[in-house]
This record gives C-alpha cells, structure tokens and sequence, in this order.
C-alpha cells in the first residue's frame, strides 16, 4: 500500500485538496483531527498533557482546552516540541492501525502540517498558497486575529522548507484550478502502483 502525505501550512488549502482525493476514492487518514481524538480518549497520553501543560488543559468536564493550549504552544516553541513529542509517537501508531484496514484502496492519503522527508510516507504532496491569501483564509475562516496566524506561521515551515520536502507541488493560489492537478498527481500516483505491481 503506499502511504502519501500531504502536507503545507495553516490555511494551504490541505483539507480541500485532501476532499478531492477522497472523492477520487483515495482513504485520508486527517492527523489533526486523529490528534484531538486521541487526547480525548487516550488516559496515557491525558496525564502526560496535564504533566506539561497543568491541569488547565482540560475543562472540568473533561474537554481537551485546545483554546488555551493554543495560547500556551504557540507562543512558546519549546513547549510546542514537547507536546509535539507526546502527541506524534500516538498519531504514528494510530496511523500505521488506520492504514492496515484500508485494504483495498490503490494508495492512502496522510493529511498533516508537520511532515519530513523521513516520515515513512512514500511520496510527499505539498498544498502552496502566498502568506497573504492563508492568512486572508484563516481569518474568514476561523475568525483568528492576524496575528493570530502569523504567530502559528513562526512554528511552522516557510512557503521554501514545505517545498522542499515535496515530490509534488499544487498551487491553490487564487486563481488556480486544484481539480485539474489533483487529477494530474492521482493519475501519477496509480501508474507508479502499476510499476510496483508489475
Ligand atoms: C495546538 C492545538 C491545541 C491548536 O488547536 P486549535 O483548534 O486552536 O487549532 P488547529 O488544531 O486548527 O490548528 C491550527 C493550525 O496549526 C496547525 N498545527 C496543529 N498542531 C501543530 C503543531 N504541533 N505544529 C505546527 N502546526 C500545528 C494545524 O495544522 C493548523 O494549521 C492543536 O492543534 C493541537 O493539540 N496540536 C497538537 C497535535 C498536533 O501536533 N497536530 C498536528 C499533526 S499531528
Ligand atoms: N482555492 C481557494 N480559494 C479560496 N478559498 C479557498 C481555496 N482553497 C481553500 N480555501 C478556503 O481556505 C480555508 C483554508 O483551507 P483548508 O481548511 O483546506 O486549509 P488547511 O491547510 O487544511 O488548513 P489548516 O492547516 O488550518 O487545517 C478554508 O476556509 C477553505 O474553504
């Protein structure tokens, strides 16, 4: 099975370009939404948090305080890396489980903002939209102040480190047609599975 990620900044356009493939029929595996459920149910890893963070971050009824661990993480690159370090091994193993049940898919999609050369995926895509349009994004979108983004921005790679991890580019600057490309990668994508197949 080859494992694909897809990877680029807050507001690249990750989620919409990963839609597309899903329709396509292609598994995505969404590690940012895995990590909140995992923080939620895994008591293990809900004792190291409230270890790093206090007992704050999570509400009397149980909820992970995403507002104030955003707060706390993003203003504070160090204790990003290690939240990171408790959360990543969790999202890793929950990912290679997902992976293991998507028998009969031609290739899986990981959607993630922190992705390497050596994160054990097969090829890497990378969604690049101009600072300017994701900020103008995220903040229709989240209501996040621009600051706001910019700071999460400082804690993740440039527009250059996220492509140069990449096997693919898609450009989902205003004014491109994602569909087009999606169509182009995905067409790459089975006929190097048919090489492997061979
Ligand atoms: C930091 C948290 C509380 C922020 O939650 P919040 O709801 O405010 O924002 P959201 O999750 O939408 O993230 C905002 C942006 O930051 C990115 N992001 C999330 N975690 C990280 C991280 N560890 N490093 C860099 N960027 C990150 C997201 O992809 C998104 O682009 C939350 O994202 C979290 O718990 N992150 C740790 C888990 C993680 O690392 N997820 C990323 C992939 S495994
Ligand atoms: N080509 C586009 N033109 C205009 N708006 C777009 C385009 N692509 C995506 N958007 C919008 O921009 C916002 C960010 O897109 P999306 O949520 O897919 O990004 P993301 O990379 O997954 O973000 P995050 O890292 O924060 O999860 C969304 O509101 C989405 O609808």
């Amino acid at each position: 099975m080859l494992k694909v990620g897809i990877t680029g900044g807050i507001g690249s356009g990750k989620s919409t370009v990963a839609r597309i493939f899903s329709h396509l029929g292609i598994p995505v595996y969404d590690s940012d939404q895995r990590a909140k459920d995992l923080v939620s149910s895994d008591t293990q890893l809900i004792t190291q948090i409230k270890q790093l963070m206090g007992v704050e971050a999570y509400l009397p009824d149980g909820t992970y305080h995403r507002k104030y661990i955003s707060e706390q993480v993003f203003k504070n690159p160090e204790k990003l890396k290690a939240l990171n370090h408790l959360i990543h091994p969790a999202v890793r193993k929950d990912f290679e489980a997902w992976v293991n049940q998507q028998v009969d898919a031609p290739y899986v999609l990981k959607e993630a903002a922190i992705m390497n050369r050596d994160s054990g995926l097969d090829a890497i895509i990378v969604v690049h939209t101009p600072v300017k349009e994701r900020i103008e994004r995220v903040i229709k979108r989240d209501g996040r102040t621009e600051d706001q983004v910019k700071n999460i921005m400082e804690n993740q790679k440039t527009e250059e480190e996220f492509i140069s991890v990449a096997d693919y580019v898609i450009n989902n600057g205003n004014g491109h047609s994602i569909l087009r490309q999606v169509l182009e990668i995905d067409k790459k994508l089975r006929s190097t599975l048919d090489q492997y197949n061979v």
